[in-house]
């Protein structure tokens, strides 16, 4: 039973000093803090349960979306919880139709990352008061109240709403069976911790060793030196282990560097693993396709935000470019909202689409998306990492497997290995996996040792370091 009236709203800007060591950098960000705006919800109910809810910035930018979170606090505020999930698509139109915030959006850009760190602790609460992990609070909602959760404005060109009700009854079967399999198995991850564009070359291959002696060994069955229309891999033994392992590579700065590292990780994950690349938008349309095209010896399985994320007619020209090379695209993490990738959908501009937990307007948009790469047939590999990402698609990924796409084939959820232990429900990964959460909520809360040391600029690691700065 949801219960209670959200009577306080607090936002913290909370920061890492990641770009010391390099960690999370690329061809565009040099040097990403990782941070993240951190919501927390209290209602009056007696249970005492909050919402935790973050979305992910970098550094500075934090103190603008604390900014829009404190100016959209007034929709949440004073309302009871079960009024607002009693009618989220409802909620979720108010909050993003705001008459002077939608003009800084709409949906887009801080003000959309402002409603996706709201929303996110309004599902956390929600899943919390229902006392399941919010994967399980999705697969196990009826399909009618899960899709009013959703604002199908501006997207049923492509997905209506009663085709997206076809899906979700498409999915009840063999639910519970992959529910068991998740349970058992978990869904598999992908690594992009060893080859950050900061890191030396020594760092990349002491990572890339550690990694492989983790766990990320299996031979693949299917490989990725074939081409992309060919790519149909079982990610699962006969005893159900992960076979094939992915590895990430960040390139894109300087291509004699680039092809330097990439044969070094090629060498060293042999010639079997797959290996991604990742730009981060650096290139035009045609120095992408040149630029991969001096890459594709190494035999990329994509290439990763090749151009400017809100080109969808560049992604769709890249991807036809480097089809024959077996080359596909994937992006997402920069996708402002349901609209581009419908677009993107559209346009055959991509062969992976990588839903970002706090990118997007949380739960709400990220389940439209879910259900429109379901019906282009376009597989989900989630976009994660930063701060807490990991924690948080994790869920969404899981449900999708359960509920919507059922499959496993071309799919596997990033993973990066920095910053979990300042979460209160850490992910578990093994063999290589995500394994579903446990703990009810949507795996979001902070511990809040780790929030009063790293809040920017009072925090205990900021204060050091900015007088450090000064001497
Ligand atoms: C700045 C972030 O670390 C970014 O490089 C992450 C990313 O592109 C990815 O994980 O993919
Ligand atoms: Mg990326």
């Amino acid at each position: 039973m949801v219960r209670g009236r959200i009577c306080s709203l607090s936002v913290r800007d909370v920061r890492f000093p990641t770009s010391l060591g390099g960690h999370g950098s690329d061809a565009m960000h040099t040097d990403p803090d990782y941070s993240a705006a951190y919501v927390v919800l209290e209602t009056d109910a007696e249970d005492g349960l909050k919402g935790y809810g973050i979305t992910f910035t970098l550094g500075k930018g934090t103190e603008v979306v604390v900014c829009a979170v404190n100016a959209l606090a007034h929709h949440v505020l004073n309302k009871d919880l079960g009024d607002i999930v009693g009618d989220f698509r409802g909620f979720y139109r108010q909050l993003t139709s705001d008459g002077q915030l939608r003009w800084i959006g709409p949906e887009k850009g801080v003000v959309h990352l402002a409603t996706a760190a709201i929303l996110n602790a309004v599902w956390d609460l929600w899943a919390k008061q229902e006392g399941k992990p919010l994967w399980k609070l999705l697969v196990d909602m009826d399909p009618r109240t899960l899709l009013s959760c959703i604002d199908f404005r501006y997207i049923t060109d492509v997905l209506t709403e009663e085709e997206a009700y076809e899906i979700l009854q498409k999915g009840q079967v063999g639910k519970k069976e992959r529910e068991g399999q998740m349970l058992m198995h978990g869904y598999p991850a992908y690594t992009t911790s060893c080859a950050w564009l900061g890191y030396s070359d020594d760092t990349l291959k002491q990572l890339c060793t550690e990694a492989l002696k983790a766990g990320w060994t299996r031979p693949a069955v299917g490989s990725s030196l074939l081409s992309l229309s060919c790519v149909n891999m079982d990610p699962w033994t006969s005893e159900g282990l992960p076979l094939d392992k992915w590895f990430k590579v960040k390139v894109g700065a300087d291509l004699q560097d680039d092809v330097r590292r990439c044969r070094l990780i090629r060498n060293m994950i042999g010639p079997e693993k797959t290996l991604m690349m990742d730009a981060n938008q650096r290139w035009d349309v045609p120095e992408a396709v040149k630029w991969m095209s001096q890459l594709a010896e190494f035999k990329p399985l994509w290439i990763e935000e090749p151009t400017s994320p809100d080109d969808i007619l560049g992604h769709a020209a890249i991807s036809k470019a480097l089809a024959p090379l077996g080359i596909g695209v994937a992006t997402g993490e920069q996708c402002h909202n349901r609209v581009i990738f419908k677009q993107l959908l559209q346009a055959k501009a991509l062969q992976f689409l990588q839903i970002d937990s706090c990118r997007l307007g949380s739960v709400n948009e990220n389940l439209s998306v879910l259900l429109m790469a379901k019906k282009f047939e376009i597989p989900v590999c989630p976009h994660a990492g930063g701060v807490g990402l990991c924690e948080l698609v994790q869920h969404l990924i899981i449900f999708d497997f359960i509920s919507v796409s059922a499959s496993l084939q071309n799919r596997m959820c990033e993973y990066v290995d920095h910053l979990h232990e300042h979460f209160r429900y850490p992910v578990i990964i093994k063999k290589a996996s995500y394994m579903p959460p446990k703990d009810a909520g949507y795996s979001t809360e902070m511990k809040e040792e780790s929030v009063k040391k790293h809040q920017y600029p009072d925090g205990e690691v900021w204060k050091k370091l900015l007088a450090a700065q000064e001497n």
